[in-house]
């Protein structure tokens, strides 16, 4: 369980007075602050730019031209968005291996998705009977529990209403306020009431409607703020909407979707949810991750996957050795993508996307999620998608406003018997699932600064915890 945001913006409101050039709200966005000036992201701010926010020629910046260098989908992208387009991948040959630009047809397009993929011939409806149940030995909930008194506690829903949403683009499809909104196929949503998620996150409210509605998407949003369902539902959900693919018997995965993520923690962890939210759909999700053997993850991969959740690294590798080809991606999505730059994966990202045989963007549909938006995001964000509509979920860049800090000095002696009690105190007064409390220890000398964060990241991977930090340090934001 990860952490959630909304608990620690209560928090820091509180403890905290937001710092920093916080972007005002705009035009389209849900909770207005009718006292602000129009927000318009950094990408696209016309004169006077810093040179922080400027981006090279290549970039969109123009506002009206949103963004530059889109490949238009021929028949024009509403044509897209209308109905289902085919595209021949590269290298596809008369073998039916094809691209489906899942434009979703809006909402309520396709009735009950979900049908026809587990019940085409040769699909993956039997993969269910053997499937293990991610959810554990719970029962599966029926329909008419009352999910409203037992939703998931890892996020303070309350805190919500002062987080500042901003979207620009054009024809942004309206954010939805519950998951019935969103035709997003009986099964899922069974899954959905399983998670006990019974409101979408703000990311949620508003990713999920431009996704299904066949945009490409820039959003900028916190670790903890639900984004993992805010790319996983509309993946599932037009995975299943679509025309079942006919793939070629081989070694070789072909997957539909590819979720690339920083680290091997992440990546389980969006695994772990993807299996929960694609339960009993016939729908597969694998994961591939560096620093474990490569041999099991291979075969669970010739057992047949939909979703691969992998890192950059192990990704080229599988890429290389033909295990793995892109030629069927029709969703690309790329999770803290600020985080896979910050660790030198760019080369390796480039390659994946624009140098192996992914679809082009414009044929696939991409989601780029990032904490922060800095030049190079934008770069990525200008030649990865086409089209795209941006979304910024709270503050952009301004994670340490979100989270409350305390500073102690504690003698070096006791710097481990006062972690291991902050870490019971904490797990004492924790509901499950709640957000966890992070430490750092000072790498200065004279005692130790003590620095604690709530809402951030979880418990479970101090190492996670730690490459946060130093993220931050970096980046100059840890004051
Ligand atoms: N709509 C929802 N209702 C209740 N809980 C939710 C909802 N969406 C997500 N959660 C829970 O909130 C927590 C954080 O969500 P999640 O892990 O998806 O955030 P994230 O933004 O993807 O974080 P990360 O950056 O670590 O990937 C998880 O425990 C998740 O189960």
């Amino acid at each position: 369980m990860r952490s959630s945001w909304a608990d620690s913006v209560a928090n820091a409101e509180e403890s905290a007075p937001a710092t920093g050039a916080a972007p005002a709200p705009v035009a389209n966005h849900q909770n207005s602050r009718p006292t602000r000036s129009s927000y318009v992201p950094p990408h696209l701010r016309g004169g006077g730019r810093s040179p922080e926010n400027q981006v090279p020629a290549a970039a969109p910046t123009p506002a009206g031209a949103y963004p530059s260098g889109a490949v238009q989908p021929s028949g024009g992208y509403a044509a897209a968005v209308g109905g289902t387009r085919w595209a021949a991948p590269p290298g596809a040959g008369s073998a039916g291996v094809g691209v489906v630009r899942q434009g979703g047809g809006g909402r309520g397009a396709v009735g009950g998705a979900g049908g026809g993929w587990n019940s085409r011939p040769g699909g993956w409806g039997d993969r269910r009977d053997r499937e293990p149940n991610p959810f554990g030995d719970s029962e599966p909930a029926a329909v008419d529990v009352d999910f409203e008194s037992q939703q998931n506690t890892g996020i303070n829903f309350d805190a919500y209403e002062d987080i500042p949403v901003e979207t620009s683009g054009h024809d942004v499809p309206p954010a939805v306020n519950t998951f019935a909104e969103i035709d997003l196929g009986d099964a899922l949503n069974e899954n959905i009431r399983r998670c006990k998620y019974v409101r979408p996150t703000p990311v949620q409210r508003h990713a999920i409607p431009i996704v299904i509605g066949g945009r490409d998407l820039m959003a900028c949003a916190q670790t903890g703020s639900g984004k993992t369902a805010a790319f996983c539902f509309p993946i599932i959900s037009g995975i299943l909407k679509s025309r079942p693919p006919q793939r070629p018997r081989a070694r070789t995965a072909f997957p539909l979707a590819l979720i690339l993520s920083p680290t091997r923690e992440l990546s389980v962890q969006i695994h772990e949810e993807a299996k929960k939210f694609a339960y009993q759909t016939g729908v597969k999700a694998c994961v591939a991750y560096g620093g474990a053997p490569i041999h099991q993850q291979l075969r669970e991969l010739e057992r047949g996957v939909d979703i691969l959740v992998a890192t950059p690294g192990r990704l080229m590798d599988l890429l290389e050795r033909a295990r793995v080809s892109l030629q069927m991606v029709n969703y690309l999505a790329l999770d803290e993508a600020d985080r896979m730059l910050d660790m030198g994966f760019e080369p390796q990202i480039r390659k994946i996307v624009e140098q192996m045989d992914m679809p082009p963007r414009g044929v696939r549909q991409t989601m780029l999620f990032s904490a922060t938006f800095p030049k190079e995001i934008q770069r990525l964000a200008s030649d990865f998608l086409a089209d795209y509509i941006f979304l910024a979920v709270g503050r952009v860049g301004s994670s340490t406003d979100l989270i409350a800090q305390r500073v102690e000095f504690v003698l070096e002696a006791d710097k481990r018997s006062y972690l291991m009690d902050l870490i019971h105190a904490q797990k004492a007064n924790d509901v499950p699932g709640k957000r966890i409390l992070l430490l750092w220890s000072s790498w200065r000398q004279r005692g130790a600064l003590m620095l604690w964060r709530t809402g951030c990241i979880q418990m479970g991977s101090l190492q996670q915890v730690f490459m946060e930090i130093v993220h931050n340090r970096r980046k100059g934001s840890m004051r």
